[in-house]
């Protein structure tokens, strides 16, 4: 069976972070394994509280891992501050793992930071040249840039921009402009275009955590990265589907879909 890793915040209300991570793994059929660099306090409504964990201690989950199981690939979600940023780039560099995917976190979607604004720098620094892949989603493109995104042509100068800083696959995604959302992906050589007709709904939390997890999983698999891309699209696709209208914000997304149907368990 394939491992695969998630760095990543807890996200208690379960719909992003590393529940959603751990979650997106088992529906692909690899072993999820996980390293916490923060503890969210956090519900369908957003984000009340942040408390990291210290960077001896994310250190030593990471050391833990390693050193006994071989990890297949790495997701990497909110890192939170500078101190784990470093932490976690030398420990990269040590294991050297095969597939690493990079979602550079930034915000929660009611705009509560969670990557301090001093810590943005370093994550471009130490961890983009380390990604197979990158995954920004607008907002991230935009603050990383400086440019300002309103169409898809702005989405590929922005994602030719982000190659420029050293992520070998830039997979910019559309879902914050209006339409259909598209992603780009930009590997140096081409842009390629996922579009899909948009979900009518307000239960997109975790959306992001959600594809870029699918993405290492399919890696982890053996997949190329347009076709992991591709699988993991359809995954997230189906998962905002068949979301579900938990609490009073934005609900998760259902991870499960597609196998509780085949099992019976879903009429
Ligand atoms: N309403 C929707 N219908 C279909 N696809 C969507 C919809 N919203 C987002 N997506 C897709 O979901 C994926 C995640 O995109 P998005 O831009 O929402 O990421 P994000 O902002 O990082 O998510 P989050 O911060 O909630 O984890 C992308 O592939 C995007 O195209
Ligand atoms: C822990 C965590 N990671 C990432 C996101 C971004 O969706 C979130 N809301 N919470």
């Amino acid at each position: 069976m394939k491992k695969v890793l998630t760095i990543a915040g807890s996200d208690g209300s379960g719909g992003a972070g590393i529940q959603a991570d751990l979650k997106t793994f088992a529906a692909h059929g690899v072993f999820g394994l996980s390293v916490i660099t923060a503890v969210t306090a956090q519900n369908t409504l957003g984000v009340q509280a942040v408390q990291d964990i210290d960077r001896e201690m994310v250190s030593k989950q990471i050391e833990a891992v390693f050193d006994d199981i071989e990890v297949d690939a790495v997701k990497i979600g909110m890192v939170s501050q500078t101190a784990t940023i470093e932490t976690i780039a030398g420990a990269l560099k040590k294991y050297t793992p095969e597939h690493i995917v990079l979602d550079p976190v930034m915000a929660a979607k009611n705009g509560c930071h969670l990557l301090k604004k001093e810590a943005e720098t370093l994550l471009i620094k130490e961890l983009f040249p380390l990604a197979e892949i990158v995954t920004p989603n607008i907002p991230e493109a935009e603050a990383i840039t400086g440019l300002g995104i309103d169409n898809l042509q702005q989405m590929e100068e922005a994602a030719a921009a982000i190659f420029r800083l050293g992520a070998r696959n830039v997979l910019l995604k559309g879902g914050h402009l209006e339409g259909n959302p598209t992603d780009i992906l930009y590997n140096g050589r081409e842009f390629l275009y996922f579009t899909q007709a948009r979900i009518e709904t307000k239960n997109t939390h975790g959306t992001g955590c959600t594809l870029s997890s699918a993405i290492a999983a399919n890696l982890a698999l053996g997949r190329e990265v347009e076709e992991a891309i591709t699988l993991a699209k359809d995954y997230i696709t189906v998962a905002i589907e068949h979301s579900l209208p938990l609490g009073r914000g934005a609900g998760p997304t259902h991870h499960f879909y597609a196998l509780y149907k085949k099992a019976g368990l879903i009429p």
